[in-house]
Order: C-alpha cells, then structure tokens, then sequence
C-alpha cells in the first residue's frame, strides 16, 4: 500500500524528513506516534501527494511518484482529515450535505447524489454517530462532532486508505473517547481501509493498531509491531524522560516517573 525508501523532504533548507524507510501492508493498522515537530504531518501530507520528496522513492497504492498521475487521482483513494487541509465546502452546509459531498471528489460538490450516495452517507452518519444532528449546520456542531462528520466525509468515496492526523485535538475527555468509538466501529467494517492515526497521546493507540512508526526530529526512531514498541524502556529512550507505562483495558497509559 505504501512503500517509502530513503525518503528526505527539504523545507527552507533543512530536512524535515531525512532518510525514511517505511513499508504499509493491506490490512495493517498503522499509528504514527512523535512529539510536537517531529515531522508526521509533513509525512502524511506526501503520502497524499501535497508534498514531493527531495530524495529517495515513494509509492503510495500502486502509484509511483515521479512517474505516474497523483493529485487528485491518488487523493480519490485517501481519506484524510487533517484540520491543515482546508476543505471546499460552506459552513452553512449542513452535516449530511458535507458528508455526500465527500462522494464528489473530482466532479465538484453540488452534482445531483445518486440514492445510493445518499444511503451510503446516511450509514456513515449513523456509524460515526452523527446521525441526529445529520441536517444541523456544520458551523453549530462542537469540535468533536465536526471531527466525526469529517471522519465520515472522508469515508464518502470508499477510499483504501484513512488518515487521521491528530483527530482529537481541542477535544475533552468524552470528545475523544467517542471519537476512539468510531474509529473502532470503521476499522470492524468488511470494507475497513488501512487506517493511520497520527498522535502524540500514547493512550489513543487502541487495540485495533497493530504497527507503530515514531517518529523523531524528522527521522524514523523505531518503527514495527506494537507489543515490541511499547515498552517503559524503548518508550523513555523515545522522549528523553524516564517513563512508568500500564495498560488499561488494552490500552496504554503513561506517565513521567
Ligand atoms: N513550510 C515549512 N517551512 C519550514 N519549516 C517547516 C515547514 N513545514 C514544516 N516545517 C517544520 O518541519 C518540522 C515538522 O513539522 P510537522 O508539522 O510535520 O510536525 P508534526 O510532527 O506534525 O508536529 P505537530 O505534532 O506539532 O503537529 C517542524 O519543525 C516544522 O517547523
């Protein structure tokens, strides 16, 4: 599904990546863990061909940067929520219109759905539990639920791959946990796609994600299986600070020692 080899990307004359190997199997659940700066969403942010690497090689679903069409094309089969990507639609829109209007990502927004666009949103806004605020305006919708009908918008289009870049940020406590719910709803679907979740919270990385890539000062720390990954030492080495690490209904808890 991706497979980067040696990747390097330059900003204002300093690599913010610098040498990355990385390699997505179909199937496999990804998070993507590293602190303020570390370079993920510049990494996200290539996969979907807004970026173009200084160095190295970089296939995302097949696509070969440098030699096939990327753009809007590749972007048709990505689903990505990053509050840095500006999408095209009104805040005036309500939440069922945003959602159908993920299903037109290269005709433009306002062609006529077909009913089965708008089964097909109208499931998601159930899955995602946004159905009974589905025909409220988007600008009157809190954080998180702007963060589930955007999750659910990006769905619209049946993409292979889901990117989540730091979902729950500016989201409390129950926010996060209902957002958490609905990933966990999408990844236990038949057509689940491959899902990388980016984060610095070591507590979002749920059950479902099998694979971690941490990431640090633009290069890959360590990146592999999860129970390999999390543990007190690889994870103290990884922030510099001595770490206590529990588990809690499968989940990771940390804390400074
Ligand atoms: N256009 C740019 N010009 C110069 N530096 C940039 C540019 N874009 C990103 N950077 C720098 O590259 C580094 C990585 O940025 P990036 O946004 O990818 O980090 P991040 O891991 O997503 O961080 P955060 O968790 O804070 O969102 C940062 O030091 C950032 O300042």
């Amino acid at each position: 599904m991706i497979n980067l080899e040696n990747i390097g990307l330059i900003r204002q004359g300093k690599w913010i990546l610098d040498q990355i190997n990385w390699q997505v199997k179909a199937g496999e659940h990804w998070v993507l863990l590293g602190l303020n700066g570390a370079g993920k969403t510049a990494l996200l942010h290539m996969l979907s061909a807004y970026h173009f690497p200084a160095q190295g090689s970089i296939e995302v679903l097949g696509r070969k940067f440098g030699k096939d069409p990327l753009g809007e094309e590749l972007r048709q089969e990505i689903g990505l929520v990053s509050q840095t990507i500006k999408s095209r639609f009104y805040d005036s829109d309500s939440a069922y219109q945003i959602v159908l209007s993920g299903g037109f990502a290269s005709i433009g927004l306002y062609e006529t759905p077909t009913d089965q666009m708008r089964a097909r949103a109208q499931q998601l806004l159930k899955d995602l539990g946004c159905f009974h605020y589905a025909n409220r305006a988007y600008y009157t919708l809190s954080q998180g639920e702007k963060q589930r009908v955007m999750i659910a918008r990006a769905l619209m289009g049946q993409p292979k791959l889901l990117i989540l870049d730091e979902p729950t940020n500016g989201l409390d406590f129950l926010a996060t946990e209902k957002l958490l719910d609905a990933v966990e709803r999408i990844a236990s679907r038949p057509d689940a796609p491959t899902i990388l979740y980016v984060t610095h919270h070591v507590n979002e990385i749920l059950p479902l994600f099998d694979k971690i890539l941490m990431l640090k000062e633009g290069k890959v720390y360590r990146s592999g299986n999860k129970d390999e990954l999390l543990s007190e030492q690889t994870l103290s080495a990884f922030f510099e600070t001595d770490i206590q690490l529990t588990w809690q209904n499968n989940r990771p808890q940390i804390w400074r020692k």
